[in-house]
């Protein structure tokens, strides 16, 4: 039986469609709310679909809204899915404190922790299949929905969701055809948002961060799947870089020591707004249209 949905908003766009639906998930256990845009393809046939990934403060709007994504989308024919960062209104204690964790900042993993481990299932809500109840996970509930492809699917991101696409295609060998990042969290447990949230979510106990297999650079080192071509490009200017959150570095070297062939673009001039993301959101669209045709 196909999940309860609400369809929020639906607005003509490049010849396709582009919606907001908000459901009820189990795996959540509150109402979240994702985008979906329909290439003009999907009304005559079943097309593969992205799944993209937002960074800290996002909700399932900012991408829709500001990476031009959907001309790109239009023309390779592929459907854009665009979840929300958190789950929201829990009324967990603390959830609106920072905008670094919480609410807006679930980190694309499931909690450890006692007040947060029963809402912040991010990692399941976007990844995972099969379960046994409905409306619980976004792949069944975009597959029960909507004219995609099974088994025809890809994952990008930006910053916290560059990480969570990582972590997602590193984690499910063969589950996506390819995976591409905007300026990604590369190795959170090595920098002051990745610390923060995973002591938070995870615990104290880095032991336990590794354990719980969220950190990208942690994840390539072990990787032993399908050979993978990553397309990350970086902005040269963003401010995010010089803090010390995103460490690109560090997954290079991982990455030169596993033979993996990782494309970096170290991008000049750019920041870490969706400017950038507008920038290049057609080459990773026709990075992933390349896997995903691919039979
Ligand atoms: N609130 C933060 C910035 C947060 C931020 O830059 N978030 C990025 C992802 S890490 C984003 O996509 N923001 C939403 C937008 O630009 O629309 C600050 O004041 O420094």
């Amino acid at each position: 039986m196909a999940a309860e949905l609400t369809e929020v908003t639906a607005t003509k766009c490049f010849e396709g469609w582009q919606k907001i639906f908000s459901h009820k998930s189990d795996e959540l256990k509150c109402a979240m709310r994702f985008g979906i845009y329909l290439p003009p393809q999907s009304e005559k046939e079943k097309v593969p679909v992205l799944y993209w990934l937002s960074g800290l403060t996002c909700t399932e709007e900012n991408f829709v809204t500001k990476a031009g994504a959907q001309r790109y989308a239009a023309d390779h024919g592929v459907a854009i899915v665009t979840p929300d960062t958190s789950p929201r209104g829990c009324n967990i204690k603390g959830e609106d404190d920072s905008w670094d964790f919480g609410t807006g900042a679930g980190f694309y993993l499931d909690a450890t922790q006692d007040d947060w481990k029963t809402n912040y299932r991010m990692y399941s809500y976007i990844t995972k299949e099969v379960s046994y109840k409905e409306q619980c996970k976004l792949p069944e509930v975009i597959q029960a929905n909507f004219p995609v492809l099974a088994n025809k699917q890809s994952i990008l991101g930006h910053s916290m969701g560059g990480h969570g696409a990582l972590v997602c295609f590193l984690r499910n060998p063969g589950k996506y055809a390819s995976v591409s990042a905007f300026a990604p969290i590369c190795n959170p447990s090595e920098c002051p948002w990745g610390q923060k949230a995973f002591s938070g979510y995870l615990g104290a106990d880095r032991d336990q961060w590794k354990f719980q297999r969220y950190d990208a650079c942690h994840l390539m080192q072990d990787y032993d799947g399908p050979k993978v071509d990553i397309l990350i490009d970086q902005g040269k200017a963003d401010n995010f870089l010089t803090a010390g959150q995103l460490l690109p570095d560090n997954l290079t070297v991982v990455c030169a020591k596993k033979d993996v062939p990782l494309k970096l673009r170290m991008q000049d001039g750019y920041d870490h707004s969706y400017y950038f993301i507008a920038s290049f959101i057609g080459d990773h669209i026709a990075h992933h249209a390349k896997y995903l045709k691919a039979s």
